[in-house]
């Protein structure tokens, strides 16, 4: 791939490889833009298929995390960490030590978190290398896992977008179609059951499944009957680019919302389903519960505030679909724009004379 022409075309800041022999670590730290504050975004943990998917998985990420951070009003840039590996194999302590030594040598320009692959646990070993991590123990005065978080705020903005599609916000008796019940999905489950809601779930992993099944009723299916089942809401939870030339025509729900970061594979896929009058909820704006709850940790973690705020994925979702039917636009355009704005407006209100040194990690 030519890097530095991708990185030109969405205006990358910095990629860092980051290689130690003896732990076996490949990581790719990727940071899109700190305009409104230092890169915040978790890192994943995966077996890519080749060096250069991990690369574009890191910088895809990273981007989407600057969009992420800006439209959830949050005072933080877009990055990411694709660290290349089994989570449940090639895991070990020097690895995540070595990682967070790396993150330590930016900074503070970056900090990270928990996402697909990585634990509470791994971040507690980062913090033993770098004070710039979140999501680790409780006990060190920190949030935890953000998985419950996330699908909080998934199941709020689930619900803004099943007014805009059903004209009620109310879920029960609807069927929800959950691709992947890991950490996030579960959690959503348990809401959705809660509220009445009749689940259809399909994972790679059988545990999963059972568990979904056994603790809230869900029918289970196989991976590639997902998409085609009778629905009303498909909601994405396992990894991106599941909205594509091929599951779009089997696709019958009227809503689409779910915590899966890159959804759409192309930005075409938002075009094709919007023109079908699918309500989408913009991944971004849906599943920033997680780095709402764990950003709150750099203002002294208070859980009651974070919740607060991670409610108003609501009105986020609410407001998204308002200038979509104002400026006619599809749903993920109405998002990018807002973001934007944001990022924007703070990028030109700044001096280049008048810089300010203000780090927002109050715990340095
Ligand atoms: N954990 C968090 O707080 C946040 C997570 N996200 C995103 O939400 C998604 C889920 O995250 P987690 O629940 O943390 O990850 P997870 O790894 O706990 O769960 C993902 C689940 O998807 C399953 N899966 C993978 N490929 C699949 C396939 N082809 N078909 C069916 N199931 C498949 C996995 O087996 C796993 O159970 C990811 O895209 C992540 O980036 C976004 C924001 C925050
Ligand atoms: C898991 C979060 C804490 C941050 C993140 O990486 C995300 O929202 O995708």
């Amino acid at each position: 791939m030519e890097l530095f022409k991708y990185l030109e075309q969405y205006d990358y800041e910095q990629v860092v490889f980051c290689q130690d022999e003896q732990s076996g670590l490949k990581a790719i730290i990727a940071i899109h833009d700190t305009t409104l504050g230092p890169a915040l975004g978790g890192t994943r943990m995966w077996t890519y298929a080749s060096e250069e998917d991990a690369i574009i998985d890191a910088l895809r990420l990273a981007r989407g995390m600057t969009y992420k951070n800006a439209a959830a009003g949050l005072n933080l840039g877009g990055g990411k960490t694709v660290i290349i590996g089994d989570p449940r194999k090639d895991k070990n302590e020097e690895m995540f030590r070595a990682f967070g030594r790396y993150i330590q040598s930016l900074n503070g320009r970056y900090i990270t978190a928990e996402d697909v692959g990585t634990t509470v646990e791994d971040m507690d070993i980062i913090y033993q290398e770098t004070d710039y991590v979140t999501g680790i123990s409780p006990e060190f005065g920190s949030s935890g896992n953000p998985s419950p978080a996330t699908a909080y705020g998934v199941y709020r903005g689930m619900k803004a977008a099943a007014k805009e599609a059903f004209g009620t916000d109310s879920l029960e008796g609807k069927v929800v179609a959950v691709q992947g019940v890991g950490n996030v999905a579960y959690h959503l489950c348990r809401h959705l059951h809660e509220e009445g809601a009749r689940l259809i779930v399909t994972d790679i992993n059988k545990e999963a499944v059972k568990r979904a099944v056994d603790d809230f009723g869900a029918k289970a299916v196989d991976p590639d009957e997902i998409y085609s089942v009778d629905c009303d809401i498909y909601a994405p939870c396992a990894l991106g680019a599941t909205i594509n030339d091929e599951t779009i025509p089997q696709i019958k729900a009227k809503v689409i919302a779910g915590s899966a970061n890159n959804q759409l594979k192309e930005s075409k896929h938002g075009d094709i389903i919007h023109e079908k009058g699918i309500v989408y909820a913009p991944d971004y704006v849906i599943n920033a519960g997680g780095v709402i709850n764990v950003a709150d940790e750099l203002y002294g973690y208070n859980r009651e505030r974070a919740m607060k705020k991670v409610e108003t994925i609501y009105d986020a979702i609410e407001k998204i679909i308002e200038i979509s039917r104002r400026d006619q636009v599809p749903t993920y355009v109405a998002a990018d724009r807002m973001a934007e704005e944001r990022i924007n407006r703070v990028r030109n209100s700044r001096s280049q004379f008048l810089r300010n040194e203000h780090n927002i990690l109050t715990r340095k």
